[in-house]
């Protein structure tokens, strides 16, 4: 279900500030058309905590009819400060929705028996399957690789999205032997090609919005075991992560779409500013 590339998609403002609904539809076509397997709505990427419930309804809608027409997964990022309030947002999820990308609520640290708490009310609730989101660095809660295969099992979870920050012990632990079904995509741009190589599906990756069929091909070989060409590409596109994560994401990113005319403003919505015009251009360089 979860196999492939799936884009993070950005939010563009347009210059009076509002979202360029008309830019995401672009994008969106652009990059399942590249080959992406689907996108993810209202994640990090898509700055989901500065926009308003109107806009984040609006950017559901583009993304599920362009997902509908392409028959690609669309995912749409949920977020809650507590485990009630995460329930009442899947469940309110429109129905064209094909899964949902959940996090631990940030800086409440509940524990492994909490997660896994949590996981498991979220699962038996949800109309749609979840993927965890595991981001230690972001959520302050460490997650081993017992808890995540613990979790997978249940019917409901399909999935992790992976990003500890690096490749760590439980990483390996994890893939060496993923529950049935369960499925891990890489969410740390600059690992994605280790992470494939011990055994990921694939990624959710902004970079992805950029070189879309290179990140596609880049899977694609080490799902078929070609190491040459896999490690060779794995390089090159890692390159272009790192420029692309030099200062707070989507920021880079989005000097990067203005420049090559692909979204109207490079605008990003406070605290978040702008990236610096050196960054956009090292990034514009990254090959
Ligand atoms: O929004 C996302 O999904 C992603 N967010 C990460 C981040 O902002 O750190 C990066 C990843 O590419 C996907």
């Amino acid at each position: 279900m979860l196999r492939g590339i799936h884009v993070p998609l950005v939010t563009p403002f347009d210059a009076s500030g509002e979202v360029a609904v008309d830019a995401i539809e672009k994008l969106a076509r652009q990059v399942l058309d590249e080959g992406a397997a689907g996108l993810v709505a209202l994640g990090t990427t898509g700055e989901v905590a500065a926009l308003d419930p109107e806009e984040r309804a609006r950017v559901i809608e583009v993304c599920a009819r362009v997902c509908a027409e392409r028959q690609a997964l669309l995912t749409v990022g949920v977020t809650g400060a507590d485990t009630r309030a995460t329930g009442r947002a899947l469940r309110e999820l429109p129905s064209e929705v094909g899964a949902a990308l959940v996090t631990i609520p940030s800086f409440l640290r509940p524990g492994e028996r909490g997660v896994v708490a949590h996981f498991e009310a979220l699962a038996e609730e949800t109309p749609v399957p979840l993927v965890i989101y595991h981001i230690p660095y972001r959520t302050g809660q460490a997650v081993s690789a017992a808890t995540l295969r613990r979790l997978g099992a249940h019917p409901m979870i399909a999935g992790a999205k992976y990003a500890a920050g690096g490749i760590d012990a439980e990483a390996v632990e994890l893939l060496a032997d993923p529950p049935e079904g369960f499925e891990v995509l890489c969410g740390d741009d600059v690992f994605v090609s280790p992470l494939l190589a011990l055994g990921a599906v694939g990624g959710i990756l902004a970079s992805a919005h950029l070189e879309t069929a290179a990140f596609v091909e880049l899977a694609d070989a080490w799902h078929a075991g070609d190491v040459v060409r896999a490690r060779a590409l794995g390089h090159r596109l890692a390159r272009l992560s790192a420029a692309l994560f030099t200062e707070p994401n989507p920021t880079v990113l989005k000097g990067v779409l203005h420049a090559r005319g692909l979204i109207p403003t490079p605008d990003v919505r406070l605290p978040l500013v702008p990236a610096s015009a050196e960054a956009v251009s090292r990034a514009l360089a990254a090959k």
